[in-house]
């Protein structure tokens, strides 16, 4: 089995940067078990993209030989070396670059939110499985060891007793000063609004946390929803989902942009324990500790890899794709339209409408 993956990154900004990051600590590392090459840079930009290249520090010493190059994007979509593209630009251009690297005969891993909405990302789960390529939404937090381990003592070892409730907060205080109205976080024609950047967080952490399954495989759920329109830009920047499981698990689900969130951002409550999530970002989770009610010592674990922690996804996929799978089980494309589905109706009982759902 080959675990090599030639990437090509579009998009040289913010995130691409810290992803980027994980697959060069990867290579210098002896003993790695996947070869994550990176072939070439996409971006508007050529000047931008060798910049890219220079302050992420790309070299053919950590690149396993190989010179990464700058492309535009339509060069970037013909490149022969790049097997898999990852997506890192505003939300609304994912459903264009997907369709465009897929066309190309690529994998790809898009980041979140996958599409605006449900019907969107359908049709491109849609195109990849009729090219028999993998795709995958980039929701890196699923994929952390922390979580693996809090499902076991939830899930397997009930350590929590049973579980009745889930607190989940992604909140930051956007500079709205500092981050023009055609910045991504504040242009509706760009997804902008905290529901599709970090709301879908919490959800996240509701179905991995509230539930063991996947996908179609889901625990049923219902959901009552407010969002607060900005009067200016017109998006969501106060969000908050009150959700019940069948089973009568209820989890408590706020984001917001105009103010900070507190610590712990997850609280899980159980019977005979409870808990409680840290970090320096909510979207990873590399920190958490589980407190008992019997004054059991309490668990604690963090996180000391020093990845920012998307090469976990990153080696998942390329187990996948060596395994000639075109989704990965973690997050299943059954389970990104969940997700979807959940933030589609949110929308709509609160009336936001981006111009690509019309
Ligand atoms: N997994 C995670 O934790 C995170 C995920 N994200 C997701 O990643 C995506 C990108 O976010 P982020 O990296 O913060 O965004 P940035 O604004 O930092 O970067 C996006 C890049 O996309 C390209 N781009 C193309 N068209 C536009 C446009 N009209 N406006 C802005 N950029 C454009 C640019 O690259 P170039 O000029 O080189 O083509 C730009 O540098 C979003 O969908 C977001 O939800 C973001 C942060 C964290
Ligand atoms: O995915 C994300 O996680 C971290 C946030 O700061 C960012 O806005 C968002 O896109």
């Amino acid at each position: 089995m080959s675990l090599t993956l030639n990437w090509g990154i579009l998009g040289a900004g913010n995130i691409s940067s810290q992803f980027v990051h994980d697959l060069v600590l990867n290579n210098s590392r002896e003993g790695s078990e996947v070869k994550h090459i990176v072939r070439s840079i996409g971006s508007s930009s050529n000047s931008k993209g060798h910049e890219f290249v220079k302050s992420n520090n790309i070299t053919k010493n950590n690149n396993h030989g190989f010179e990464t190059v700058v492309q535009s994007y339509d060069e970037f979509y013909a490149n022969p070396d790049v097997n898999i593209v990852y997506i890192g630009t505003p939300h609304t251009l994912h459903k264009e670059q997907v369709i465009k690297s897929l066309e190309g005969g690529k994998h790809v891993l898009c980041e979140k939110p996958f599409t605006v909405n449900k019907r969107d990302a359908e049709e491109l789960f849609k195109l990849a499985k009729s090219k028999n390529l993998f795709l995958m939404e980039a929701v890196w937090t699923r994929f952390f060891p922390s979580i693996a381990l809090l499902q076991k003592y939830i899930f397997e070892e009930k350590a929590l007793g049973e579980v009745h409730r889930l607190f989940a907060d992604f909140s930051f205080e956007l500079d709205f000063e500092n981050s023009p109205p055609e910045s991504r976080m504040r242009d509706i024609r760009l997804g902008a609004g905290a529901l599709l950047d970090i709301g879908i967080y919490t959800i996240t952490y509701a179905r991995i946390l509230l539930d063991n399954k996947v996908g179609d495989e889901h625990t049923k759920f219902d959901f009552k929803s407010f969002l607060t329109l900005d009067p200016t830009d017109g998006v969501d920047y106060n969000t908050s989902i009150l959700l019940k499981y069948d089973n009568g698990k209820q989890g408590i689900l706020t984001s917001s942009n105009y103010v900070n969130g507190a610590m712990p951002y997850v609280r899980l409550e159980g019977t005979k324990g409870v808990v409680e999530m840290f970090s320096d970002n909510p979207a990873r989770p590399k920190k958490f500790t589980i407190s008992f009610t019997d004054g059991r010592e309490p668990i604690e674990y963090e996180d000391q890899s020093g990845y920012n922690g998307f090469i976990y996804e990153a080696n998942a996929i390329a187990k996948d794709i060596a395994a000639g799978k075109l989704e990965d089980d973690i997050i299943p494309h059954a389970e990104t339209l969940l997700v979807m589905s959940v933030m589609d109706q949110v929308r709509k009982d609160n009336g936001l409408v981006y111009p690509q759902d019309k």
